[in-house]
């Protein structure tokens, strides 16, 4: 579902037009190419990354078009004319290769590939980017959430403070990632997700009387009350207030669904708060915690034992403190039939050549073991070496294995089902079940082994070599 405009070819940067009119003019505009997409470094010091966004890319595709309006500002930007005329026509018909959407990917893997003509492979590459580093850098967030929290309930809060618009794809990403419920009201219909909320403090400030606030909301929405108790003193006034109109609720044969705290110690406060509630008999009534909350502060909730059922989650979500941005790039693997790299000093810079895919490999317990990255038609191998300490290496023979990259575009055609957020939060869920738990911790997380095999090693070097002059 698009958020905005209908046409959005121009949801691009300068650069990727001015160098697909270059390619036009010079006629080499239908060269087959192959682009990669992949990240170097886990983002929050993590051991891994939900990959994320899949499916708004895809769809977002299909609308990478030039209307006329589009076409006319071209002009007006000085763009060739036969080249406007091009884009005119312009449909995205490559083929597209990429990982299950909500799939845990570690830096360096190309999890998904684009080919095609070099004019349409590269001047996707800036909605391509956008949409997957974004999606991904908050599902991974929003996952790092659901370790800490367990069993319990994760709301998305984040549209007020998330990067503008950004706020639209981040609470269907805090999904994938595990949410079970936004507060985005225009997310949750764009994308069929549960929406759900509570109060405002100005909701009470607007009564200046806490009970009548709470009584006259709870008139109105008896089945579906959270009352925020802490406006004015949270024990003394929020939870016995509470309390009587849980009780008025039940009279009427309802049930108060929960309170929420959103300030002062959480720990402290939610204890006090179980007991007042169970002493009046409410043990059925939930405790909401928000505040600034992010995975370690759950997770130390969760230590400290604090009674809380649901955990709220805004700013630090929907904007991937304290990363931001997930540093994803899109690199040229392959230019007229030929396989090609990006050199650079730093050997962990280079890009491997060719069109590739990622197998894993499982230990004997159907855990992840580690992620070989191989050309897609390179048959059967039994080692892999570390990317860039090629003197590392290690035996995956006689492990069982699963080829990661499916196809999911071909000819610019929708080629997969794609699974709905819950569905693929699910496959998360799931895939987090087989990673080994030394890869899940926030603290120094033990490092996922991918490498690439012997091939494709050689292959990189014999580029390197042609260009560098010097061994590798
Ligand atoms: N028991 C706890 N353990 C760890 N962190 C907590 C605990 N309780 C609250 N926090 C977190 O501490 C941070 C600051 O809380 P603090 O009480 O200083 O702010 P506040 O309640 O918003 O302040 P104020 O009472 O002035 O509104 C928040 O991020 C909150 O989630
Ligand atoms: O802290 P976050 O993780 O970002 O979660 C969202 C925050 O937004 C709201 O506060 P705000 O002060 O904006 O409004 P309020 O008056 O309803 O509390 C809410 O009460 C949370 O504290
Ligand atoms: O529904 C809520 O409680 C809510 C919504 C947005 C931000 N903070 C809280």
């Amino acid at each position: 579902m698009l958020p905005f405009k209908t046409s959005i070819g121009l949801y691009t940067d300068y650069y990727e037009l001015t160098m697909a009119q270059g390619h036009f003019l010079n006629n080499r505009h239908e060269e087959r190419s192959c682009f990669d997409y992949f990240f170097r470094k886990n983002p929050y010091n993590g051991g891994f990354v939900v990959f994320a966004g899949l499916s708004s890319f895809i769809e977002m595709l299909q609308s990478f078009r030039f209307d006329e309006k589009d076409c006319e500002y071209l002009e007006q930007q000085g763009f060739d004319k036969n080249f406007i005329n091009y884009l005119r026509n312009f449909e995205f018909k490559g083929n597209i290769h990429a990982v299950r959407e909500g799939e845990i990917i570690f830096p360096y893997e190309p999890v998904l590939h684009v080919e095609g003509t070099i004019l349409e492979t590269q001047l996707i590459e800036t909605l391509l980017l956008n949409i997957l580093n974004f999606e991904s850098l908050i599902a991974t967030k929003a996952c790092r959430c659901k370790l800490a929290a367990g069993d319990k309930t994760l709301m998305e809060f984040g549209l007020r403070r998330s990067q503008g618009f950004g706020g639209i794809n981040a609470s269907k990403a805090a999904i994938i990632g595990g949410f079970d419920a936004t507060s985005n009201v225009y997310s949750a219909s764009l994308y069929h997700l549960n929406s759900s909320g509570t109060m405002a403090h100005a909701w009470i400030q607007s009564f200046n009387d806490e009970l009548k606030a709470f009584r006259t909301y709870a008139k109105h929405f008896p089945e579906d009350c959270v009352l925020l108790v802490d406006t004015y003193d949270t024990l003394k006034s929020g939870i016995p207030n509470a309390v009587i109109v849980a009780r008025e609720l039940e009279e009427k044969g309802y049930r108060l669904k929960g309170i929420r705290l959103d300030s002062g110690d959480l720990t402290y406060l939610s204890s006090k708060a179980r007991k007042q509630l169970n002493k009046a008999g409410l043990e059925y009534v939930k405790i909401i915690a928000s505040n600034q909350l992010d995975e370690y502060i759950i997770e130390s909730l969760q230590i400290q034992g604090a009674p809380i059922d649901s955990f709220g989650v805004g700013t630090s979500l929907a904007t991937g403190q304290e990363d931001a941005a997930l540093d994803g790039v899109y690199k040229l693997s392959l230019f007229n039939g030929n396989p090609t790299i990006k050199i650079s000093d730093n050997i962990a810079k280079m890009t491997l050549p060719g069109i590739k895919t990622v197998y894993r490999f499982f230990d004997e317990d159907g855990l992840f073991d580690a992620d070989g990255i191989a050309f897609k038609d390179e048959g059967d191998f039994e080692i892999i070496h570390h990317p860039f300490e090629t003197d590392k290496q290690k035996s995956i023979k006689g492990l069982k294995k699963e080829e990661l990259l499916t196809k999911v575009m071909e000819g610019g055609n929708i080629t997969y089902t794609s699974p709905s957020p819950y569905e693929i939060a699910e496959y998360v869920h799931s895939r987090l079940k087989q990673l080994p738990n030394e890869h899940k911790r926030f603290l120094n997380p033990h490092v996922y082994k991918v490498g690439i095999t012997t091939n494709l090693m050689d292959e990189r070097n014999n580029l390197a070599k042609q260009y560098l002059k010097k061994d590798f």
